[in-house]
């Protein structure tokens, strides 16, 4: 008897102990599972969906030409980083020529997010919407190609930066390489399959020194993360071209400027500080060279994306399926008169009529390249594209926008109106 119940009692305690272990897996997945939810949406907000949101959209991608408009029909253009610098740009150029812009962008804190807010405001007083969502998001994308058949994509959405991709080089594998393999899969599943037109760098010429860059010359010694990362988007959007009939466009921007412009950029932040009297660093090449950079005027590089969305052809694809060969190209977009960093800053001086405390510093082995200076001749000969722009007109523009936005013509800093 007393061992029938020790054997009882035995087995009871094995049932408990298994029990015991039942549950602390199971809770131990629960939370797992609500930690990996809570985690990826918040990664991924759902501020998007239902029905106002698609009629949104809808209203947003509609081209409103006139039916029979020389310009043909109009375009339906889902745009990444459309509260970007040269997304809205080409956001608002788009829409003003009349065709449908949707945009997307994940207002990241890289820059000053309220700079970005306020493009999108300009752009919602358009008649231009831009979704807040990130391009890794795929359901977003998929939602997105679901409610509208765009026709085009332009991809300006990146990490870009040349030296904080040391600080932050995930961000660079997260936006540039994810992000654009993310939005390829959703553009070759769409149906139609829309062209792509996106956003490479002159970066990926790196230590290349045969002047001006052409596009046939080497592009396989990056110098810096941002750049290598470009650069594998050139090769990535081939393989879509190649294996699933993606039309694609990649331009390859040579430092653009302008009006509504990247806070982190040099000729940005040194009127930033000049204004404010603080120094700024001017980096100088070896052997006290100047660097030197082909300046290009946003108004000339929205103008090269336009006609890059005009000429570039159908993808051929349909359900994730080749039926034929698609487009695959590369531009050059700069202006082919490089300036030095003193001579740009001399510029700003006279403007902004201050003297800059200048602080000139050997370049560190940050990412730099001691030049870039474009070669043309191919999107002149295929797109027209033709910048009619100085850095010295350009500058002049862009500081008259800096000193109204800011408020200096009021000699106050608040926000004031500001329209491009
Ligand atoms: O064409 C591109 O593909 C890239 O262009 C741009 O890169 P960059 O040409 O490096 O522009 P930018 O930072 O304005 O520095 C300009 C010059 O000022 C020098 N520079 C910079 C900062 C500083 O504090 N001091 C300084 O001398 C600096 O050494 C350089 O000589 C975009 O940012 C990048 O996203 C990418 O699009």
């Amino acid at each position: 008897m007393s061992r029938q119940l020790h054997r009882c009692f035995a087995s009871t305690g094995t049932l408990f102990l298994w029990a015991l272990l039942l549950v602390t897996t199971t809770g131990t997945y629960l939370s797992f599972r609500s930690f990996v939810d809570t985690s990826s949406s918040r990664y991924f907000p759902a501020s998007w969906g239902g029905l106002h949101w698609e009629r949104q959209i809808r209203a947003s991608a509609s081209p409103r030409r006139p039916p029979g408009s020389p310009e043909g029909a109009g375009l339906s253009v889902l745009l990444t980083g459309a509260a970007g610098f040269i997304g809205a740009h080409c956001s608002l150029a788009l829409r003003k020529r009349g065709d449908g812009v949707v945009g997307i962008d994940n207002f990241n804190s890289y820059y000053d997010p309220s700079l970005k807010k306020a493009r999108r405001a300009l752009l919602g007083s358009h008649g231009v919407f831009v979704v807040e969502g990130d391009i890794n998001d795929g359901r977003l994308l998929t939602k997105l190609f679901d409610v509208v058949p765009f026709t085009h994509v332009l991809h300006l959405a990146a990490q870009a930066g040349v030296r904080y991709a040391m600080e932050n080089p995930a961000s660079y594998v997260h936006s540039n390489i994810a992000g654009l393999v993310s939005l390829l899969e959703a553009c070759k599943d769409a149906d139609p399959q829309p062209a792509i037109v996106w956003a490479s760098s002159s970066s990926v010429y790196g230590l290349n020194d045969r002047v001006p860059f052409s596009e046939s010359h080497r592009t396989d010694q990056p110098a810096s993360l941002y750049a290598a990362t470009k650069k594998a988007g050139e090769e990535i959007t081939h393989t879509y071209n190649h294996i699933y009939g993606l039309s694609v466009t990649g331009l390859r921007f040579f430092t653009v400027y302008g009006p509504w412009g990247r806070p982190d950029m040099a000729y940005f932040s040194f009127t930033r500080d000049i204004l404010q009297g603080k120094p700024i660093t001017v980096y100088r090449g070896r052997d006290h060279v100047d660097l030197a950079r082909d300046f290009t005027y946003v108004d000339d590089i929205v103008r090269g994306c336009l006609a890059s969305l005009d000429t570039a052809g159908r993808s051929t694809g349909t359900g994730g399926k080749k039926r034929g060969p698609a487009p695959y190209r590369i531009f050059n977009l700069g202006n082919t008169s490089p300036v030095t960093v003193p001579t740009l800053v001399a510029i700003l001086e006279r403007y902004l009529r201050v003297n800059a405390k200048k602080h000139v510093v050997e370049m560190p082995g940050n990412g730099d390249v001691p030049f870039t200076h474009a070669n043309i001749s191919l999107a002149r000969e295929q797109l027209g594209y033709k910048p009619t722009t100085s850095l010295e007109m350009g500058l002049k523009k862009f500081v008259r926008w800096y000193l109204s936005y800011y408020g200096y013509n009021r000699g106050t800093h608040e926000f004031n109106n500001h329209y491009l």
